[in-house]
């Protein structure tokens, strides 16, 4: 069994490649190959634009690979979303000069512009809104005002629109990038468990990589008092010290739960307190 995995080239390819590589899937080969070999013997690796992911796997040209969720409704695509990554997340919005009244702009014919067809046509249709269309194929923001007055377009950090002196008037969507399949791979009995084995993967990585391993040491009389401080939903390991009184406590906690919980854990009685990664969580 050989899954046919295409990989989108450009700025999703960094976290994607990360993501891989922790999930023990490696890629060799240089950057402007764009067939990179890897150490999985059941995949065999392409890459692509991410706008040409979608639909080529839809046609059943490929097994499995990544898109931004943009690119999948853009062009309509009849693949299956396996796992939000949440990688590159972005919002689809529209923008007009920033000094200009949207009651107005919208209330006469206007030209919009975006790389986004389809959805912003839709959007366009949908607000009742007159307009021309102009595809744009990058630089979208700098259109207006001379050349379009309505840009729809992704915006990540805002600096674009703002260093272009654009303003938002309205979200049409939100994208990050997808693990995606098409629905004729998942009929197949051998290609589904390796693509749901690939899913596991990526959400253990994805969760390993949301917690920590906390452990600590403490005195017989502090341990209700140490294990009552870890957040509710843990279940720590306990064990007894080797030829000394008192217990080691282990536990896997959020991340973004540590700044506050090392402290009030110190206070509850532990010591030794020992924080280390965790590069997988497998419920
Ligand atoms: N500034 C951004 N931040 C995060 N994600 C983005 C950004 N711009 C685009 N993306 C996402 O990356 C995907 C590919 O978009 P796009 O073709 O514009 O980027 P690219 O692959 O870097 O290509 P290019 O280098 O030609 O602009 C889309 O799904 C889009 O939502
Ligand atoms: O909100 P920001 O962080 O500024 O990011 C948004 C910008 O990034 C992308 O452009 P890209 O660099 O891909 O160039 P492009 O205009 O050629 O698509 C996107 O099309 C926006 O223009």
């Amino acid at each position: 069994m050989l899954l046919k995995f295409v990989l989108p080239k450009g700025r999703q390819f960094k976290s994607i490649q990360t993501l891989l590589n922790d999930a023990g899937i490696k890629l060799a080969g240089s950057e402007r190959n764009y067939r990179p070999a890897c150490n999985d013997p059941d995949l065999e690796i392409k890459m692509l634009k991410s706008q040409n992911i979608p639909p080529l796997l839809a046609w059943g040209r490929h097994d499995i690979g990544f898109a931004g969720k943009d690119w999948i409704e853009e062009q309509s695509a009849e693949v299956v979303s396996m796992l939000d990554l949440g990688f590159d997340p972005v919002r689809i919005v529209a923008s007009i000069p920033e000094d200009w009244d949207w009651e107005e702009v919208k209330a006469r014919k206007l030209i919009a512009v975006s790389e986004y067809t389809n959805i912003s046509k839709r959007y366009l249709e949908k607000e009742g809104i007159d307009s021309t269309f102009i595809r744009a194929f990058g630089a979208t923001e700098v259109f207006p005002p001379e050349d379009a007055d309505l840009v729809i377009d992704n915006t990540s950090t805002g600096t674009t629109l703002k260093e272009n002196r654009l303003k938002i008037v309205d979200t049409l969507m939100t994208s990050s990038t997808q693990f995606i399949a098409d629905p004729r791979a998942l009929d197949d009995p051998a290609k589904r468990s390796k693509i749901e084995d690939m899913v596991l993967l990526f959400e253990s990585v994805l969760e390993g990589r949301k917690r920590v391993l906390l452990e600590m040491n403490c005195d017989e009389n502090r341990l209700e008092e140490v294990v009552n401080a870890l957040p509710a939903m843990k279940s720590p390991t306990i064990s007894k010290l080797f030829r000394q009184d008192g217990f080691a406590v282990k536990a896997a906690v959020l991340k973004s739960e540590v700044r506050e919980l090392l402290p009030r854990l110190r206070a509850a009685g532990a010591a030794d307190i020992l924080e280390t990664p965790i590069r997988k969580v497998m419920p």
